[in-house]
């Protein structure tokens, strides 16, 4: 292959993006239903069900995955919310995914997952389709935390704040999140361990957050486990998207809720 044919065959990559953002452009905006409101009302745990291709700590993950078909399969199997990874570099997602499962998916939430540290991003989230953003509490000072919160609130636009400490867990409390994500994983050393949820868990006891566990979930025991803890929702991407068959996986981790004692 020449340069020129290793950019022509690039520059179609990015036409099949740049497509899919258009088409999604042209669609009349519809207003997505409100992720807190269904992990609130829900008497499942609510499964925020995640495309993801790649990741700095597992490598590839399923890079050929087709996005909408992907989120479809989700919607149907009855997860309460898609999150689509967008950042570029570590995991191989675009905003064109963001877009396209957007376009095909009007009314489900929709988290855009990605690293925000500037209000644009929160902006090119919600052109993109997004309802939802993520903060992660490791990556910020807790002003610009709170900057970017109240920046997305005032959009009406939610926020899973991620915390994976107690001090950050005390952060989200002060700076008033409804919905909290407990990272199992550390994303500095990228360890993951469940009792995350449950150390972290113990200090946010308000029935009115909607508490999320994130990372490393792939069986109804670790489900469990996360429910015992006070999670009403779970955030999956690997076990998901390595599934062959994602309805009977789904099947397997949406239990009900109200089992555990707390
Ligand atoms: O694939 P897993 O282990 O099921 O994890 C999903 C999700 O929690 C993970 O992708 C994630 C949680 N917080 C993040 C922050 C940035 C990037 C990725 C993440």
């Amino acid at each position: 292959m020449t340069i020129l044919d290793r950019i022509i065959a690039q520059k179609e990559k990015e036409v099949n993006e740049l497509k899919a953002i258009y088409a999604y452009k042209q669609q009349p905006k519809q207003k997505r239903k409100s992720l807190y409101d269904q992990i609130q009302g829900s008497d499942t745990i609510s499964v925020i069900a995640e495309v993801k291709r790649a990741s700095p700590s597992k490598g590839d993950i399923n890079q050929t995955v087709d996005p909408i078909a992907q989120a479809m399969q989700y919607k149907k199997a009855g997860a309460a919310a898609i999150s689509v990874l967008t950042d570029r570099q570590f995991f191989n997602g675009s905003m064109a995914d963001l877009s396209a499962v957007a376009a095909a998916l009007p009314e489900i939430p929709l988290l855009c997952k990605d690293f925000m540290i500037d209000r644009v991003q929160i902006d090119t989230a919600v052109d993109h389709g997004a309802s939802i953003i993520l903060l992660i509490a490791a990556a910020l000072k807790e002003e610009q935390l709170k900057d970017l919160y109240d920046y997305a609130k005032s959009l009406e636009v939610g926020v899973l704040f991620e915390v994976h400490n107690e001090q950050e867990a005390e952060t989200a409390l002060k700076i008033g999140a409804d919905m909290i994500g407990i990272n199992n994983r550390d994303l500095k050393t990228f360890e993951v361990d469940l009792s995350v949820t449950e150390r972290v868990a113990a200090l946010i006891k308000d029935e009115r957050i909607a508490l999320v566990s994130e990372s490393g979930i792939r069986t109804r025991k670790d489900v469990l486990q996360a429910e015992a803890a006070g999670a009403k929702a779970i955030l999956v991407g690997e076990t998901l998207m390595r599934a062959d068959d994602i309805k009977a996986t789904m099947r397997e981790i949406r239990i009900p809720l109200g089992r555990a004692v707390r």
